[in-house]
């Protein structure tokens, strides 16, 4: 019999999850897994609960909650030998990662795409001694993901961010940093730069257009300093994944990326705080098992 650990978050998103426990757990069953559950009492605890459940080896791990709860998982996993296949029901207020592999915001529907079985191996990032499965960025705009109060997400969701948005314009700077990445070199002034593994940032889903999420690259997204109005038009064209094209993006794949500055720069991980420059990103090629809807993943994102 295969084992099932599920790992939630009770505070994530709009809080909704724990209605729908007994049926996720009861539908597993039914599948043929022994499940038992974990609820995350605070910051850092999903990643003690999946090293925990790598510890005593179960089959698959599932994360429920938002991309700063998948982050928590995989950084549990990533580092072990023996890495359980993940499973991932959306609760957050964003739900990037889950977009990117196409899972459904539906908990049931979620829940049926671990029981079909089919999973897909997925990059994931390294940088420091840290792990994301979405996007490394720093800037000062990229630091509003974790200034976003918890409680204001659970009340108004996405709208949270944009509101934060509109009070961080007037601090709005750019940042003078160097970045390596496979051999060339950029030095300047920033609005703001992403490592990204997957198209889906911020709920921008063309970000990164090119992203596959297997192919051992990075999409790496640098913004140039620009007024706010040109901020602004290239946020809007960004809507369109049009941005790619324009002056003041430098857009291109990597496997190695090396950033650093004089100043000090905040990273931010998958949404969450992730320490400070200099860092180097390193892609972790195929490593971590993920539940998929088969027949909606690319082509070439499929196995072979
Ligand atoms: N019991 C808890 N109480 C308070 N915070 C918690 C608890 N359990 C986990 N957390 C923290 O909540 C953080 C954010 O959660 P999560 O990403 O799942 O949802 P969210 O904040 O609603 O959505 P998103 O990050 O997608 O915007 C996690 O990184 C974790 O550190």
């Amino acid at each position: 019999m295969k084992r099932a650990r599920i790992i939630y978050n009770p505070t994530s998103g709009r809080e909704m999850f724990k209605k729908h426990l007994a049926d996720v757990l009861q539908k597993l069953e039914e599948a043929g897994y022994e499940t038992s559950c974990h609820a995350t009492t605070g910051a850092g605890d999903a990643t003690v609960a999946a090293r925990v459940a790598v510890e005593r080896r179960y089959d698959l791990v599932v994360a429920v909650g938002g991309d700063g709860t998948i982050n928590e998982v995989v950084n549990g996993l990533a580092e072990q030998e023996y890495r359980p296949k993940l499973g991932i029901i959306p609760a957050g207020t964003t739900n990037d990662f889950a977009r990117a592999v196409h899972i459904p915001r539906d908990v049931m529907a979620a829940t049926d795409i671990i029981v079909q079985g089919d999973t897909i191996p997925v990059d994931i990032g390294r940088i420091n001694d840290k792990y994301f499965v979405n996007i490394g960025g720093g800037g000062r705009l990229t630091e509003l993901t974790y200034e976003v109060p918890s409680k204001l997400k659970t009340m108004l969701g996405q709208l949270a961010y944009y509101l934060k948005g509109i009070e961080m314009l007037p601090s709005f700077k750019a940042t003078e940093v160097s970045i390596e990445y496979d051999g060339k070199l950029f030095e300047g002034e920033v609005m703001l730069f992403l490592v990204g593994l997957t198209n889906s940032v911020g709920g921008f889903e063309k970000l990164a257009p090119n992203a596959s999420i297997n192919d051992g690259l990075f999409s790496l997204l640098i913004l140039k300093k620009t007024s706010l109005a040109d901020f602004i038009r290239v946020a809007t064209l960004a809507l369109r994944g049009e941005h790619v094209n324009d002056p003041n993006v430098i857009y291109t794949q990597a496997n190695r990326i090396k950033v650093y500055s004089q100043d000090t720069v905040q990273l931010n991980l998958d949404g969450e705080f992730g320490g400070l420059l200099p860092a180097e990103f390193v892609n972790l090629y195929r490593h971590i098992e993920v539940f998929v809807p088969i027949d909606q993943i690319r082509d070439e994102d499929r196995p072979e």
